[in-house]
Parts: C-alpha cells; sequence; structure tokens
C-alpha cells in the first residue's frame, strides 16, 4: 500500500467513512476514493447499495461511502466534506423527506458536481425529496436524478460520465455498459419472436 493510500485509510477511519473498492470493501478495499456517496441515514443504505454496486461492478470505481446528515449533526457534515480526500471528484447524496443534504454539499463544495437521489419515502413517497433538491437556488446546483431505485444506478452511471471526461478506461467501460443493455433488447426481441411463434402454431 502507498504512502498516500495509507494516509487516505488513517483519515477514513477518523472520518468514519467506508472505502468501496472493485477489490472488496472496508479493510479489503484498495485505492483512492474518486466518488464519495453520501445519505441521511442509514435506512438509505439500501437503495444507495444499488449505486455503489453499479460504480464497483460495472466501471471500476472506487467509493468512499459515508453517513451525514444536516438535520441531526450539521457541524459533523461541514468536518466531513470540508475535508474529503483529494482524489474525489464527484458526490452523490441521497436523502428522504425534506432532503436538504444535497444542497448543503453544494454550498460547501462549489468545486465539486453534486448528484441527488430522491428517496422514495413516507407520505409523499420522495416527491417531497425530490422537489427539495430540484429546486435550488441559482448559484449551488444539484444534479437530480429520478426517485428511487433508477435514480440510484443513474447517479453512479452520472459520476462514471463526469470521471470518463478525463479517464479513458472509464469511457470504455461506459460505452461497454451501453452495449449490455443494446444486447437485452435484442435478446427481449429473439424471445418475443420465438413466444409469438409459438402461439401461431
Ligand atoms: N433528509 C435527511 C437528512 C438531511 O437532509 O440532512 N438527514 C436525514 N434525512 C432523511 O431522513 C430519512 C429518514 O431517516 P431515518 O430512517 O433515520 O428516520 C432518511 O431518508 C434520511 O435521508
Amino acid at each position: 500500500m502507498s504512502d498516500n493510500q495509507q494516509q487516505i485509510r488513517a483519515a477514513l477511519s477518523q472520518e468514519h467513512g467506508v472505502l468501496v473498492s472493485p477489490e472488496g470493501i472496508g479493510p479489503a478495499a484498495q485505492g483512492e476514493p474518486k466518488v464519495l456517496i453520501t445519505m441521511g441515514s442509514d435506512s438509505d443504505l439500501p437503495l444507495m447499495m444499488k449505486a455503489v454496486d453499479t460504480l464497483r461492478n460495472e466501471f471500476g470505481i472506487t467509493c468512499l461511502v459515508q453517513i451525514n446528515s444536516v438535520h441531526r449533526d450539521l457541524r459533523t457534515v461541514v468536518g466531513h466534506i470540508d475535508n474529503l480526500p483529494a482524489s474525489v471528484q464527484v458526490i452523490i447524496a441521497c436523502a428522504g423527506g425534506a432532503a436538504h443534504l444535497p444542497g448543503n454539499i453544494a454550498d460547501l463544495r462549489a468545486d465539486l458536481p453534486v448528484i441527488g437521489v430522491p428517496r422514495d419515502l413516507g407520505a409523499l413517497k420522495g416527491v417531497d425529496a425530490l422537489l427539495s433538491m430540484v429546486q435550488m437556488p441559482e448559484g449551488a446546483p444539484v444534479a437530480v436524478m429520478a426517485i428511487g431505485d433508477a435514480g440510484a444506478v443513474n447517479a453512479a452511471i452520472h459520476a462514471a460520465k463526469e470521471l470518463a471526461i478525463a479517464d479513458p478506461a472509464i469511457k470504455e467501460r461506459l460505452l461497454a455498459y451501453a452495449e449490455k443493455r443494446k444486447r437485452r433488447v435484442a435478446t427481449q426481441n429473439q424471445t418475443l419472436e420465438n413466444k409469438l411463434k409459438n402461439f401461431g402454431a
């Protein structure tokens, strides 16, 4: 492990983040995180694992996973976000209800893109989170994804696209991912054709 990686590990254990990389999670993970995936509560984790898995398994991108709540502990959020490892280039933030976390992070980090994932939760089923994220005042944008599962996966893809601007290996993986989606449609058409032939017989 390089000196830089050891420093990142030391900082992470102090800051309560978990490193996730293609090699594994936590102590088994290696490399420098390029994406922060953060969320208001650990109850958001099942949803955000879809983003973690997509970054890790489809694009080989190492990320840092961390809980942050401006509603519950604003000062700790400021400390975490001000002191992210320098390798982090994109932030994905998920929250439910009155979802102030992504917008607050967008203000704290004028230098990094923030992608918001509204959680499908409670009486309004995520519409509240969607509107709180998307209606940011001019100057602190949050790139808001769809509510729920599709939003979590799309957040990971969008983060990969941002990183791909400077990383040809990630660009290759994005193109391979798109091919996989195309093959799915072709397979569905083949299956449909076979089913219709059976109906006709
Ligand atoms: N929206 C926020 C913030 C915030 O914006 O700072 N902190 C927690 N939460 C959200 O509250 C929901 C319920 O949290 P609990 O399950 O812990 O009660 C979660 O979806 C979380 O993201």
